[in-house]
């Protein structure tokens, strides 16, 4: 392991934590804190990650959004019913036409909240974790130069027995740890580089760029090291963490954007660049070619935006 990524391992990586709610309370003084759930049909299981968080509103967390990025089934009513605060991301931004994607909801988010620290939970977890905020936050509230603290966990597959399964995070393990560990050595250490569960301060998240669709995640991660370096950043452990997989085809189309914000970042590869990325369906016997557009932007420093 590169020598930087392991010192910053042994100093910044909470295996357990020894805070409580409280001992946060107490350290979070007059900063207030938002939670935003990006959404994408997510009615199945939006309701329970919810659930999860709702009991710190009004201690820890002063308000719990969900950011709904388009959704077409109940997404919306269920979140609702269980007590979020719901913003469309048609809501917010209104002079921009939404683009598709995660990371433009997240971006929006930042449009929609106030809070001066930030944790993102995905909606599709299963049996989420209350403690997944909590344990997010601490860094940020006790640690006063960390900026951005990335979650870790066991990742079963929902196909795995939940007691021991470890095969998920597949394109963390097969795309993006690789690629780190050939451009940015020094952030070898991030057990989970894609975790969708992570918490920022709003100085950082509205000074940099997000890249619009899969790969917010990396681009935040590398911005962050180049604006904050390593000394800013955390990792916690959040145990285990099952959410819904997608299938193969689409991890694929998945890293490819991650591939494309992390080239950029990285400048490997100008910004913005289209691509694409042809897979390959058998139908009848026979193999065809499926070619997707891979355009992802990056929205610009909200910052750059928002006349505070
Ligand atoms: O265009 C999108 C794609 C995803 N998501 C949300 O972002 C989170 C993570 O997305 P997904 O589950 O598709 O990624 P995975 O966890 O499979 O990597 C989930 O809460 C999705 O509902 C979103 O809000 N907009
Ligand atoms: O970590 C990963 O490899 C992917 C896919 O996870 P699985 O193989 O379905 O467990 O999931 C993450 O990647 C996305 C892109 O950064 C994030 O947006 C998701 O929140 C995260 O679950």
């Amino acid at each position: 392991m590169d020598a930087a990524a392991r010192d910053w391992f042994a100093s910044r990586t909470w295996q357990s934590v020894e805070w409580t709610v409280a001992d946060l309370v107490a350290a979070k003084g007059s900063r207030t804190v938002s939670v935003v759930l990006p959404a994408l049909n997510e009615e199945a299981t939006v309701g329970d990650v919810i659930a999860s968080i709702r009991p710190l509103v009004g201690t820890l967390v002063d308000e719990l959004v969900v950011i709904d990025s388009g959704s077409t089934d109940r997404t919306v009513e269920v979140a609702l019913a269980a007590g979020a605060r719901v913003v469309l991301r048609t809501d917010v931004l209104t002079e921009l036409e939404p683009l598709p994607g995660k990371g433009e909801v997240l971006w929006r988010s930042l449009a929609a909240t106030s809070g001066d620290l930030l944790a993102f939970v995905d909606s599709d977890l299963v049996d989420p974790d209350p403690a997944f905020v909590p344990t997010l936050l601490g860094p940020l509230l006790l640690q006063p130069e960390v900026q951005l603290v990335k979650g870790f966990y066991r990742r079963p597959l929902s196909t795995e027995d939940a007691s021991v399964g470890s095969g998920g995070g597949r394109v963390t393990e097969l795309m993006a740890r690789p690629l780190l560990s050939a451009l940015r050595p020094e952030l070898s250490g991030i057990i989970q580089p894609l975790s969708g569960e992570y918490a920022g301060t709003r100085e950082l998240l509205e000074a940099v760029p997000f890249a619009s669709g899969y790969g917010v995640e990396i681009g935040l991660l590398l911005d962050a090291h180049r604006l904050v370096g390593l000394p800013g950043i955390a990792q916690v452990n959040l145990g285990v963490r099952r959410h819904r997989n997608q299938p193969l085809a689409a991890l694929g189309l998945m890293a490819r954007q991650i591939l494309s914000t992390a080239l950029g970042r990285c400048g490997l590869l100008p910004g913005d660049t289209p691509g694409e990325l042809t897979q390959f369906v058998q139908v009848a016997g026979e193999w065809l070619p499926d070619t997707a557009g891979v355009h992802v932007t990056d929205r610009p420093p909200m910052r750059e935006l928002l006349v505070r």
